[in-house]
């Protein structure tokens, strides 16, 4: 059965999308059957796999409020191995729409259980907030890897995403657990980075992942080619660490 993996903080820009399209890449690169599933209205998973989000017919909006099953939105991406449920702007209006709907909380993870056993791992893009979409993608989940951005006011913020993740452990979802915290985008040039480095070690200790994603040029550059950075250009540091991380995330399971 595979391994659901949430990539979730509230926070905005903090690597989200750029770690969920790219260690799902790396993972199938590795030889895995991996499912990405966008959770954000933003969509840009959905088009950093090459997906053009108006040639999309049913998205995560359709499975999450119409009941439509999740294989009938499942699409293949150009990344062999990898597919993707895709997002699109409709899934802006779910969180009000999801509000007055049974069983909200769990509709996402009613809806995986049908296709889990195809995957070994299936990513969850998460939007920046801590609403019902990300509750749902939570409650799925087996594993949330939260990105956290080597920056000023790096903190700021986990301690809500940590208390969301106990409410979910308590009411939801039992087994959920932290896979790990994810480092990115690193500047080796300032000593804030390596302050940064130090304080999340210390808060969070073993559940750091070794793998440090620095700032890379081929990395922002990826998402406008459609392409994962594996496909990209897969000589680059960017593509080595992420292949780092996948490398990390299997030796997890
Ligand atoms: N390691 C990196 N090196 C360089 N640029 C990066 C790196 N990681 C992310 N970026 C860039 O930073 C911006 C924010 O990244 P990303 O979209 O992955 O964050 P996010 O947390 O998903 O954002 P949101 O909260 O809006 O969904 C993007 O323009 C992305 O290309």
């Amino acid at each position: 059965m595979g391994r659901i993996i949430a990539v979730a903080n509230q926070k905005g820009g903090v690597g989200k999308t750029t770690t969920s399209v790219n260690l799902s890449a790396c993972l199938a690169y590795l030889g895995k059957k991996v499912l990405l599933m966008d959770t954000d209205p933003q969509g840009n998973a959905t088009s950093g796999v090459g997906i053009n989000k108006g040639d999309v017919n049913n998205c995560i909006y359709d499975i999450l409020i119409d009941d439509v099953e999740a294989k009938k939105v499942i699409l293949e991406t150009k990344v062999e191995n990898l597919h993707i449920i895709p997002a699109t702007i409709s899934l802006a209006g779910a969180e009000i729409e999801l509000v007055s709907t049974i069983s909200r909380e769990v509709r996402l993870k009613r809806a995986l259980e049908e296709v889990r056993d195809q995957y070994d791992f299936i990513i969850i893009d998460c939007p920046p907030s801590l609403g019902l979409l990300t509750i749902n993608a939570l409650t799925a989940s087996d594993a949330i890897l939260i990105p956290v951005q080597c920056e000023y006011y790096a903190l700021e913020g986990l301690s809500q995403l940590l208390s969301t993740i106990r409410l979910v452990q308590k009411h939801l979802n039992h087994d959920l657990e932290i896979d790990g915290v994810l480092l990115t985008m690193f500047d080796a040039r300032t000593n804030l980075g390596i302050q940064v480095i130090e304080e999340v070690k210390k808060y969070f200790q073993d559940k750091v992942y070794r793998t440090i994603i620095p700032r890379n040029v081929r990395l922002s550059e990826a998402p406008s080619h459609g392409e994962p950075i594996i496909i990209y250009d897969p000589k680059s540091r960017g593509a080595e660490v992420y292949l780092d991380l996948a490398k990390e995330v299997i030796k997890n399971v």
